[in-house]
């Protein structure tokens, strides 16, 4: 049984990509914890190391490569039964030379979306979630008539937008699942997430359920756990309202008011610190949402979120 007094191991990780945006993954080798599984290259930090030296270093005995940039991307903390690990992944932005084995491991470039057919271990799940997530996360506003809408929609599209939640609370239920049917139909390539505060889905609902998924705190809070099968995002306040996004099974979250905002004029923003300490125990990616622009991509990901999220400062952009 895991003592519980051990010390946790702080591994750097890195997500290494090349020119065509695949990602590199090793495959850890006999004798190895979790042999077999492939992995994203990296190793434990040392004793009076610091995060990126850590990473450097690694990176450079396992593939010989010379790290000279690296960005924050998502912390772990995770109980395997014999050893707790805290996965400290960072995105290598800029580094020189060409990956090779330099232990004798396998390695191999995959594309973003066929990480999902590796076997990797189960603490790695969000790191694939967050290679595959924007730093940008769309909410859309308000606007008069589907054709406003796709439009809209269509508009952040064409400015490199991949995500976007519908959030139509004048919409009565029926008429929101039908507006999100065709707008899913309309705007290939945009992962659109049917927001469920239109209804307390029940089981009979369950069935007709879209493929994204995004639970309100009133949802989450109601209990309800969407059958696997979809991404499903969530929305938290606090960590109590994290606990029960991770336990729906949320592939990722996002963690509001982070700063004052104009659709909750009367809540006060929580802040960077409350968000730094929201990411250190979240097991999934975070996105800070609330007041926020994309020019708080940067200082969301220092706190370890994934990126930003808005309504206001996206919905109101059109070129
Ligand atoms: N490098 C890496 N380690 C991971 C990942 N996922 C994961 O659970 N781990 C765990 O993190 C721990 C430390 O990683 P490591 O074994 O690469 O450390 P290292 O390069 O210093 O290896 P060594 O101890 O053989 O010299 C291991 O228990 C490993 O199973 C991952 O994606 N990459
Ligand atoms: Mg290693």
């Amino acid at each position: 049984m895991l003592n519980i007094a051990h010390k946790v191991i702080h591994v750097a990780v890195g997500v290494v990509r090349n020119a065509k945006g695949e990602v590199l993954i090793a495959k850890r080798q006999a004798g190895q914890h979790l042999a077999g599984f492939w992995e994203f290259p990296g190793g434990k930090v040392e004793q009076g190391e610091c995060v990126t030296t850590a990473l450097a270093r690694e990176l450079r005995e396992e593939l010989g490569i010379e790290v000279s940039e690296a960005q924050p991307l998502i912390t772990i903390p995770y109980d395997y039964p014999e050893k707790r690990v805290l996965l400290d992944v960072h995105e290598v932005t800029q580094y020189s030379d060409s990956p090779v084995s330099g232990e004798g491991q396998s390695i191999r470039w995959v594309s973003q979306s066929d990480l999902r057919d590796y076997t990797f271990p189960p603490a790695n799940a969000p790191i694939v979630t967050a290679v595959q997530l924007p730093a940008v996360f769309c909410i859309s506003g308000e606007f008069e008539g589907f054709a406003a809408l796709r439009d809209r929609c269509g508009s952040l599209q064409s400015q490199g937008i991949t995500h976007i939640q519908l959030r139509a609370p004048h919409l009565e239920p029926a008429e929101y699942l039908q507006v999100y049917r065709r707008l899913s139909g309309e705007i290939e390539g945009v992962s659109l997430f049917a927001n469920t505060d239109w209804q307390h889905p029940n089981v009979s609902q369950v069935e007709q359920m879209p493929r994204y998924i995004h639970l309100s705190s009133r949802v989450l809070r109601a209990g309800y756990k969407p059958v696997a099968g979809g991404v499903i995002s969530a929305a938290c306040h606090d960590v109590e309202e994290l606990k029960l996004a991770e336990h729906a099974g949320a592939h990722f979250v996002f963690f509001s008011p982070v700063k004052p905002t104009s659709s909750h004029p009367n809540t006060p923003g929580v802040g960077w610190e409350a968000l730094r300490d929201f990411c250190a125990v979240a097991k999934v990616p975070v996105y800070a949402l609330g007041g926020l622009s994309e020019l708080d991509i940067s200082q969301a990901r220092q706190c370890g979120a994934q990126g930003i999220a808005a309504i206001s400062a996206l919905w109101g952009r059109i070129q």
